[in-house]
């Protein structure tokens, strides 16, 4: 069978592009190895599940009552999913493994036969990630070890849970299943949590952490696993540990492995990531990769504005590339959230800028009166000869959503000075930019 391209994944990216090439006319195909994946790993198996668990947790829910709401959620938005491209004529969609043959054939492969060839000009690699399980003793025989994928299908809430890693995916379990009434113990090679970000923030962060109960382990190696009866026991160059559970939140690798890219002139950098330019054009000319697969920052908008990017390859005048998509934020969902976009204070200076910075205390702003909360700070970097926004680091309630009003001023060159005297409406945590970037 012929199309004019097919896309491989139902991730963010490849179903945007679907449904617009779909309207537009050309006839695509989109393959997805699994009905439970219709939709991708973000309605399915990552930040949708997790942030309804974790919004369950927060209005006092008990586990199986979150857990309850969770699956109804991602069976409704998975089935809603699939429905949007079943309803659109153009889209053809194959329920099995995609493996390519040559650069523009690609095998339909169910039970290791191939039932299908497809071809098609345009190929569009959309596998995502999968987690990095790292190579420690007992760990792929070890009872009750997970990764997120896995923790949030259980049927039991731990008592007790050691977390392996402390990057984005761990401090959400964390924050989770510390809410939820599990005892957490986090063992991570890195010195400190946040270690990339804003200093006064990370160590915030690490104190309120600590205060709820957890106990890191940190710059620490894991050497063995294993069960001690139904408790798993990890070996560590900074003692022994055990828990009823265990979760492996240690990064996620592009997932290309038995996608046939050998027969293919695609090229895989030394990560493991498709390689591709900045119009996300793979080595070979006809083949593009977006999303997780293709390395780089792994967020479901990064997977979007990919589909914007091979979009206007394909349909515009190809001027949107990964080099003017502006900045990117981001925000750790922890209780409270921790939001960030553009440099820290000390990204800026070592780019030469000349620094004035905002710092806010949670509890100097208002609305945290009614929100009866008052963990966090915020803090805005701002070019002093210049008055522009350099970035903001904000680790308070509603982060997660003003942060986009920094990303907007970043973009649009809109001032520091502009946001203090923007009028916001009150009581709310957007109206401390009139004192936080009162630099
Ligand atoms: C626990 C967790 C929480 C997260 N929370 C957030 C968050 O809050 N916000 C955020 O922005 N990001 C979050 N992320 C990251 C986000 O989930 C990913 O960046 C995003 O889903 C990547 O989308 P994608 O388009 O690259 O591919 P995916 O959505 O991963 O889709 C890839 C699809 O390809 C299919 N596939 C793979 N190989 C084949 C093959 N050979 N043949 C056919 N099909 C195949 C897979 O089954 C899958 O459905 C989270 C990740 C995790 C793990
Ligand atoms: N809210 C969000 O947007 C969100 C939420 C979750 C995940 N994500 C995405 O998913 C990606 C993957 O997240 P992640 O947390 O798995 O990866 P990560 O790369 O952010 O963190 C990996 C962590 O594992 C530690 N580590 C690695 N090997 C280890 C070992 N052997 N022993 C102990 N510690 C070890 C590292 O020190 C680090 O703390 C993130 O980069 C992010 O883009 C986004």
């Amino acid at each position: 069978m012929n199309y004019d391209i097919i896309i491989i994944g139902f991730g963010k990216g490849g179903k945007t592009l679907a449904g617009a090439l779909g309207e537009d006319g050309q006839k695509v195909a989109l393959i997805e190895k699994s009905p439970k994946m219709y939709g991708g790993s973000c309605i399915n198996t990552a930040c949708i599940p997790s942030k309804t668990l974790i919004e369950e947790a927060g209005r006092g829910r008990n586990f199986r009552e979150a857990m309850s709401r969770k699956t109804n959620v991602v069976n409704d938005l998975n089935e809603k999913n699939r429905k949007k491209l079943e309803d659109n004529e153009n889209v053809d969609i194959y329920t099995n493994t995609a493996r390519f043959k040559d650069n523009k054939t690609v095998e339909i492969v169910e039970n290791d036969q191939v039932i299908d060839e497809l071809t098609a000009e345009k190929v569009v690699i959309n596998t995502g990630a999968k987690s990095n399980i790292p190579d420690i003793e007992g760990i792929d025989t070890t009872n009750n070890i997970f990764d997120s994928e896995g923790i949030m299908e259980l049927d039991d809430q731990p008592d007790s849970l050691i977390v392996l890693g402390a990057g984005y995916v761990a401090l959400e379990f964390i924050s989770l299943f510390t809410t939820l009434g599990t005892k957490m113990t986090v063992i991570d090679r890195s010195p400190h949590v946040l270690i990339k970000e804003d200093k006064d923030i990370g160590t915030a962060v690490y104190e309120d952490m600590v205060g709820a109960g957890i106990e890191f382990v940190s710059d620490t190696e894991t050497s063995k696993v294993y069960n001690d009866g139904e408790s798993v026991v990890a070996e560590t160059d900074n003692g022994t540990f055990k828990a009823d559970a265990m979760l492996i939140a240690t990064g996620r690798n592009p997932n290309t492995e038995g996608l046939g890219l050998e027969n293919t002139d695609v090229e895989l950098d030394e990560d493991g990531a498709v390689k591709v330019d900045e119009h996300l054009r793979t080595t070979a000319d006809n083949i593009f990769a977006l999303g997780d697969v293709k390395g780089g920052m792994q967020f479901t908008y990064i997977s979007h504005d990919d589909f914007r990017i091979v979009y206007d390859q394909l349909k515009g005048d190809g001027g949107r590339t990964t080099e003017n998509r502006g900045a990117v934020p981001y925000t750790v969902y922890i209780d409270p959230p921790f939001s960030r976009v553009g440099m820290t204070a000390s990204q800026a200076k070592k780019k030469g800028h000349e620094v004035a910075e905002g710092k806010l205390p949670v509890k100097e702003i208002p609305r945290h009166k009614v929100d009866d909360d008052e963990r966090g700070v915020f803090k805005a970097v701002v070019d002093k000869e210049t008055d522009k926004i350099l970035g903001a680091s904000l680790y308070g309630r509603h982060s997660e959503e003003i942060i986009n009003i920094v990303k907007l001023a970043i973009d649009h060159d809109i001032t520091a000075t502009a946001l203090k005297n923007n009028i916001y409406t009150h009581p709310t945590m957007a109206e401390s930019f009139n004192n936080l970037f009162d630099v």
